[in-house]
């Protein structure tokens, strides 16, 4: 769907040229959610806004659905690419629904009246990222999130092959993040689409793209699935920094504890997760292989608290997990 053959991206000044990235000679496969991934300042926006002819390459090509991207036409363009960038569009006295009206503005005639099928295609576009509640609402008046969402069904309006989008999950809140993240992943698999975004939800994308690239100066693009990533060894040296470790276990980043102590868990299911978590948050190295005299039972779902037990001392019984962590460190010797 898209190729890129040797793409340089970047900003031409009048005495200088930056060079943000170099080389790039990739594809973006249709039906699949390929995401973005990159340090701020690294060209992520760079190379969505050349992907999308918003600024012109340096040098390479860019070839979508096997044509040139100069070769375009504007209208062309407009049917073939849906684009969502982060900067706010200014739009006053226009409602939510007829913003994402504008998105059929490539099929209808110079007025930009809608027929019925076009107005059905707003409507199903509304309905796709469940914002009936905002569809009557003037633009200006919505929050950053709601106009993101807003921005989203206009793009999705456009009915286009390919959609680009720079951090659409910016402004949203969890539950958006993750529903506007599903609706495209479904979209790329019920439609075929390609879709390209940006992000730096890396939980998220983590979980739910096929393809991840890795945005680095040093390195340049690297590509992948997530797993394949996991497993290269890419994940935990991109993100290596001090305090953020990679879970091979989970694929997932997790935030570094510095331990001073230690205890043994003795437990199960979700009540010794619960336990472990909130020790380490603390400081104490805490699972069922840690070698210490101090021991925490944890039970499970069926038992009642939770009882630390300290040799030649009788058991300390608590009942909630803030209790165990205030008596923690009266029994438990650092180190
Ligand atoms: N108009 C411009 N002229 C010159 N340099 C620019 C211009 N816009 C951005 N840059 C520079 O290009 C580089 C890439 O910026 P870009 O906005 O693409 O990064 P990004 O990865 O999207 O960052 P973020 O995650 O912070 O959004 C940065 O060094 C930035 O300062």
């Amino acid at each position: 769907m898209v190729r890129l053959v040797n793409l340089s991206i970047g900003y031409r000044g009048k005495s200088d040229t930056k060079v943000v990235a170099q080389g790039i000679c990739t594809e973006i496969n249709g039906g699949e959610l390929t995401c973005l991934l990159g340090a701020n300042g690294v060209g992520k926006s760079t190379l969505l806004r050349t992907l999308s002819a918003f600024q012109p390459k340096l040098g390479g090509e860019i070839f979508i659905m096997g044509r040139e991207l100069g070769t375009y036409s504007d209208k062309e363009l407009s049917k073939t690419i849906g684009v969502v960038l982060t900067e706010k569009c200014d739009v006053r006295n226009m409602s939510a629904r007829e913003l994402i009206g504008m998105g059929r503005s490539p099929y209808t005639g110079f007025w930009g009246t809608l027929d019925k099928e076009d107005s059905r295609i707003v409507e199903e576009s509304i309905a796709l990222v469940k914002i009936e509640n905002l569809a009557s609402r003037m633009v200006h008046t919505l929050s950053d999130g709601e106009r993101q969402k807003v921005m989203i069904a206009k793009a999705l309006a456009q009915q286009t092959p390919v959609i680009f989008l720079d951090e659409p999950t910016a402004f949203l809140d969890f539950p958006s993040k993750v529903e506007i993240m599903q609706l495209l992943h479904q979209l790329t698999r019920e439609t075929g689409k390609t879709i390209f975004l940006s992000t730096h939800d890396l939980e998220l994308a983590l979980q739910i793209a096929d393809k991840i690239w890795l945005m680095d100066k040093q390195h340049g693009i690297t590509i992948g699935t997530p797993e394949d990533l996991a497993l290269e060894g890419h994940l935990s040296s991109f993100f290596a920094r001090k305090g953020i470790v990679f879970d091979m276990e989970t694929g997932l980043f997790r935030i570094e504890n510095q331990y001073t102590s230690r205890v043994r868990l003795q437990g199960h299911g979700q009540k010794y997760a619960m336990v472990r978590k909130a020790l380490q948050r603390n400081g104490m190295l805490a699972n069922r292989n840690v070698e210490s005299e101090v021991y925490v039972e944890t039970g499970d779902l069926t038992t009642s608290g939770f009882r630390i037990n300290v040799p030649g001392k009788p058991v300390i019984e608590v009942q909630t997990i803030e209790e165990l962590l205030s008596a923690m460190p009266a029994v438990l010797p650092e180190g």
